[in-house]
C-alpha cells in the first residue's frame, strides 16, 4: 500500500512546482516591467504604453495592410492529419515582430515573408504611421530577410537637447558626433580622411555651439591641436572662443594681415608634413597610421570666413591691399583642403553670410562634408550646401527659420547621396569651459613638433629639397 503511495506523492508534489516556477519568470517579468515603466520619464512612459499597442494589434493590422503571405500548400503534418479528404485551409501567415522602444517612439524589427519584403514595408510606411500613431515611419533593410521600422512619435527635430562633455579622451579619433536625425538616430561623420568641413547658418541657430561640441570633445585628446581665426572679435577675449584660447596653438581676430600669417604658417607645415611624412611615419598618407601626439591632426577652425575671403573693391591703396590679402587667404586655405588631407589637416568654415563669395565655391566644393542651419532664401541654401538641395526640399535649410528649429542643420556628405537633418546639441559655455581649462596643458604647436621630430627649424628647411 504504502509503496503505491509513493508516485503518486511524487506526481503531486511536482504539479505545483510546474506551475509556480512559470508564474515565478511571469511575476518577475511583470515586475521588471512595472519598475521600469515606473521608472521612466513622461515620454518614455507613452513609448512603452505605445510598443504594447504596437505588438497587440499587429496580427490585425499585417494583413490590413498587406503584410501577410497566404501558403496554400499544406504542411506534412497537416497532410497526414487530414484522414477525411476536406481540402485543406491555406495558412495565412504574418510577418513575426519584435517591437523595442525609446524616448521618441517605437523600433520595430519585422521578418521578411514571401512576397513581403522591404518594398511592401516602405509603400505600408505611412499606414503604419497612422496606425501607430507616429509623425514619421521610416523603413530600412538592416540585415536579409528582416526590416527595421522606426516610427517616431515625436520629431526628435523639434526637443532642444543639451551635450555634457566627459572630457575624457574620444575613443575613436576624428569621429564627430553630431547629434541626432529625424528618426532620433544618433548621427555622426567620420572626419579622418577629410580634409575641409563648411557650417553656413542664420546668425544665432546654432554654429558656435556645434564647433563647441567638436571642441569639447576633442580637445581631451593630445593627438589634436587647434589654431582658430574668428573674423567676428578683433581680440580673443572678446569671443566665442575666449575659453578656448588656452587649447589652441594660434589664435587671430578679424585683421587679414594677422590672418594671412596664421594661414602662410599652416601651409608652410602642410608643406613640411607633405615632405617629410614617409620619412617620419614611413607611409603615404597619415591616416594610415593615425594622428599621435608628435604628429597631431590639426584643425583650423576659420569662424566667420567671409572676413577674410570678401572681395574689396576701390582703387585706393589700402583697399588693394586688402584685396590682394583676402585673395591669397582664399589661395592658402584652398591649399590646405587641397592638399592637407593626408598629412593630417582639417579646415572648418563656418559663416553667417548667405552669398556665393562667403566661402568661395572653389573651397566649398572641396569640403566633402557640409552643413547648413537655418537659411533665409533658396539661393543661400544653394550658396552653403551646392545646387543639390534644390533637388531635395524637405531637408533644405530654409524650411528651418522657425524658432523651434534653432539647433538643428541640414548636412550632406559627399560620399551620401541627399542631405540628412540633424537636432545637434546645446553645450553649455561653463562645461566647455571646464575642459578647456583642463585640457590647456595639452596645447603644443605642430610646427614645433615637427621641428623637434625633424631635428631642424621649418624656417631652415629647404622645401623643395624636402619635396624632391
Ligand atoms: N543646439 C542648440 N540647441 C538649442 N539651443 C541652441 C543650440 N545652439 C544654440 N542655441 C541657442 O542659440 C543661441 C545662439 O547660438 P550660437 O551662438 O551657437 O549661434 P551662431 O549660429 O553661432 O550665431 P552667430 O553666427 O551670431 O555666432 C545660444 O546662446 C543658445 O541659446
Amino acid at each position: 500500500m504504502k509503496d503505491s503511495n509513493v508516485p503518486t506523492e511524487g506526481i503531486f508534489g511536482q504539479v505545483p512546482l510546474v506551475v509556480a516556477l512559470p508564474l515565478a519568470v511571469l511575476v518577475g517579468w511583470a515586475v521588471w516591467w512595472v519598475v521600469r515603466y515606473v521608472r521612466a520619464d513622461a515620454m518614455t512612459q507613452q513609448s512603452i504604453r505605445q510598443a504594447v499597442r504596437v505588438r497587440w494589434g499587429w496580427k490585425r493590422l499585417a494583413p490590413m495592410l498587406k503584410l501577410s503571405a497566404t501558403d496554400k500548400t499544406p504542411t506534412a503534418l497537416a497532410s497526414l492529419a487530414n484522414t477525411n479528404g476536406k481540402p485543406i485551409k491555406p495558412r495565412v501567415l504574418i510577418p513575426s515582430l519584435k517591437v523595442k522602444h525609446d524616448a521618441y517612439g517605437v523600433i520595430a524589427r519585422a521578418q521578411c515573408l514571401p512576397g513581403v519584403g522591404l518594398q511592401q514595408f516602405q509603400k505600408a510606411g505611412p499606414h503604419l504611421a497612422d496606425a501607430w500613431r507616429c509623425t514619421r515611419v521610416a523603413v530600412t533593410q538592416d540585415k536579409p530577410g528582416q526590416v527595421l521600422i522606426r516610427g517616431v512619435r515625436l520629431d526628435p527635430l523639434k526637443f532642444p537637447t543639451e551635450h555634457h562633455p566627459t572630457g575624457e579622451p574620444p575613443e575613436e579619433t576624428a569621429r564627430w558626433d553630431l547629434g541626432l536625425d529625424e528618426y532620433a538616430q544618433p548621427v555622426s561623420v567620420n572626419l579622418t580622411q577629410v580634409p575641409g568641413v563648411t557650417v553656413a547658418g542664420l546668425p544665432g541657430f546654432g554654429k558656435t555651439s556645434l564647433i563647441n561640441r567638436l571642441l569639447s570633445d576633442w580637445a581631451p585628446s593630445p593627438a589634436v591641436q587647434f589654431a582658430c581665426a574668428d573674423g567676428k572679435v578683433s581680440a580673443a577675449y572678446e569671443g566665442d572662443y575666449a575659453d578656448w584660447v588656452q587649447r589652441m596653438f594660434a589664435f587671430v581676430g578679424d585683421d587679414l594681415e594677422e590672418a594671412n600669417k596664421l594661414f602662410r604658417h599652416l601651409v608652410a607645415l602642410r608643406r613640411a608634413r607633405s615632405a617629410s611624412v614617409r620619412q617620419m611615419l614611413g607611409v603615404k598618407s597619415m591616416w594610415d597610421v593615425g594622428p599621435s601626439e608628435h604628429w597631431p591632426l590639426v584643425v583650423l577652425i576659420v569662424d566667420e570666413a567671409h572676413t577674410y575671403f570678401r572681395d574689396h573693391k576701390g582703387s585706393d591703396q589700402q583697399t588693394k591691399k586688402l584685396a590682394a590679402l583676402a585673395a591669397e587667404n582664399a589661395r592658402l586655405v584652398e591649399d590646405l583642403v587641397k592638399k592637407g588631407r593626408s598629412v593630417g589637416l582639417l579646415v572648418i568654415l563656418t559663416t553667417q553670410k548667405s552669398t556665393g563669395d562667403a566661402i568661395p565655391t572653389f573651397i566649398r566644393d572641396v569640403c566633402p562634408v557640409g552643413l547648413s542651419f537655418a537659411q533665409k532664401t533658396a539661393e543661400a541654401a544653394v550658396a552653403a550646401l551646392g545646387d543639390e538641395i534644390r533637388e531635395w526640399p524637405d531637408a533644405n535649410p530654409i524650411n528651418l527659420q522657425d524658432p523651434t528649429y534653432v539647433g538643428v542643420a541640414s548636412m550632406n556628405h559627399q560620399s551620401q547621396p541627399g542631405f540628412t537633418r540633424i537636432r545637434t546639441p546645446y553645450v553649455p559655455d561653463t562645461e566647455a569651459a571646464r575642459v578647456a581649462e583642463q585640457t590647456a596643458h595639452l596645447t603644443a604647436d605642430p610646427s614645433v613638433l615637427l621641428e623637434a621630430f625633424l631635428g631642424l627649424r621649418l624656417t631652415d628647411v629647404d622645401l623643395t629639397k624636402l619635396d624632391a
